[in-house]
């Protein structure tokens, strides 16, 4: 089991564009065309298969929401920043 970060570690490893929500962390990113977000959501299934940790993903119009939160140890842990940094990368 991973650790829980801190407040402070939190807000220090953010990626930029993510925000904190409680117990989660949110991304909206967005998008020229519909089809382009399902790809994304696609894409970000894959690698969250592959790490085995997987986030909450909500396909809208042109935008893609991703909540990303470690449930097993209740908050927010390492796995869900270095998850929100493997799905930047798919930009
Ligand atoms: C049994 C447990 O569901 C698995 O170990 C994995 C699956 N994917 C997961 N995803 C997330 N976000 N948090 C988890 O604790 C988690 N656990």
């Amino acid at each position: 089991m991973a650790d829980l970060l801190s407040d402070e570690e939190i807000e220090a490893q953010l990626p930029d564009e993510w925000e904190r929500d409680g117990d989660e962390i949110v991304r909206v990113y967005e998008f020229d065309a519909y089809l382009d977000g399902v790809g994304f959501a696609a894409g970000a299934g894959g690698v969250a298969q592959d790490a085995f940790h997987h986030p909450e993903m909500t396909i809208d119009w042109r935008e893609v929401e991703v909540r990303l939160t470690s449930h097993e140890e209740g908050g927010i842990t390492d796995k869900d920043v270095e998850l929100a940094e493997r799905f930047d990368d798919l930009l």
